[in-house]
């Protein structure tokens, strides 16, 4: 029988979602996506089968999503870590991608040189600092992310850990829970987010979200940044920018961390930088725990050199139980929950086919992460 290629009928639907769904994607799919798409369909028919891709495994805690399992069957022939143990011998010389989400599988020397026709690792997340960028490309491997899926969903958690802080939302869900509470006093008072400074370091996708989002909250904005933003971008989110962190440090109430892990980034904020914070400033952080000098922090946290801190990443995850940050009152720490939503990890998964498929095409690729 022909082989009908089963990307086809799900390619138009898939563009129409993407295209409503994905507010930032829609440009890029406008001006490439679109023209890939069938772009995509061409190529790929003219294949005979569907091109084997490498998963850690098929649901399980940290396996691929049950509900995401058909969708990637329409455009990959899935392999898991277990079946290619089993059969390394025939498996190795088909598979042309990994699809990765968080660590899972683990990318080293030993699984690239397992895969001579490895051509693209498709990380599911923006994240890649789990990826040994410079080894997997002296394989000739690409690497790619998913910068526009998880924007949205992470923004959000940024926003609701700087509002649950700065409400002391959690102890108020304890007191409105606990069997030793009678009455409700108003003997502890949180502070307003509304009117104040925001201090964004990082203001790439998500930053310049959570920035969108703060405005609605007539939020003063400050950002730093590498490359600073055009300036009609400054001004629809009216955030300023600030060359030297020192001044952002300065001047925010609440200081949110938005940057990826590299070499630059990592302890970007120590002790140095959390004295020059205010006393009332609150720490919130939804990029990777290594930004933070976790020890300063503790010390900055248990001296009032800074009032809070608002974590939903940390290192190691989960901090051993006896962490002095599990420990102390003006600390919320969520368990690396920013992408956690059903519409972002199905759009991870749709932003990683694409760009997998992209690479597998010789198509121009819509995230690639090329390393330094
Ligand atoms: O942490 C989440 C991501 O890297 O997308």
């Amino acid at each position: 029988a022909a082989w009908v290629n089963p990307t086809n009928k799900c390619w138009s639907k898939q563009a129409k979602r993407n295209i409503t769904s994905l507010q930032s994607y829609k440009v890029e799919l406008k001006s490439t996506g679109r023209k890939m798409l069938s772009a995509y369909q061409a190529k790929i028919m003219g294949e005979k089968e569907l091109p084997s891709v490498l998963v850690f495994e098929i649901g399980g805690p940290f396996g691929i999503l049950e509900s995401h399992v058909e969708y990637l069957r329409k455009h990959f022939n899935l392999v898991t870590v277990k079946e290619f143990q089993r059969r390394k011998e025939e498996l190795c010389e088909k598979i042309k991608s990994v699809f990765v989400f968080e660590r899972r599988p683990v990318i080293d020397r030993e699984l690239l040189e397992s895969l001579p026709r490895l051509k693209v690792v498709g990380n599911s997340g923006v994240g890649v600092n789990h990826l040994d960028l410079k080894l997997i490309s002296s394989f000739g491997v690409k690497v790619t992310n998913t910068p526009h899926a998880v924007s949205d969903s992470t923004a959000d958690i940024g926003m609701a850990l700087m509002l649950a802080s700065a409400r002391r939302l959690v102890e108020g869900c304890y007191i409105a829970s606990s069997p030793d509470t009678t009455h409700f006093a108003v003997d502890w008072l949180g502070v307003e987010v509304t009117r104040a400074t925001l201090g964004i370091i990082g203001m790439g996708n998500i930053g310049y979200k959570v920035a969108k989002r703060a405005k609605a909250f007539e939020m003063n904005i400050l950002y730093h940044n590498r490359n600073r933003r055009k300036e009609e971008e400054e001004q629809a989110v009216g955030a300023t920018y600030c060359k030297n962190i020192d001044d952002l440090l300065q001047q925010s109430d609440f200081v949110m961390l938005v940057v990826n892990l590299t070499s630059e980034t990592h302890r970007l904020i120590g002790k140095r930088e959390l004295e020059l914070m205010k006393p009332t400033a609150t720490l919130i952080n939804i990029s990777r725990g290594e930004v933070i000098d976790q020890d300063a922090l503790v010390e900055a946290l248990q001296n009032k050199v800074i009032k809070a801190a608002a974590l939903d990443v940390t290192y190691p995850e989960p901090l051993p139980r006896d962490h002095l940050l599990l420990q102390l009152k003006n600390v919320i720490i969520t368990p690396h929950i920013g992408t956690a939503t059903v519409q972002a990890l199905f759009m991870m998964t749709e932003e990683t086919v694409e760009n997998i498929l992209a690479a597998l095409n010789d198509l121009p690729i819509p995230s690639e992460v090329i390393p330094k």
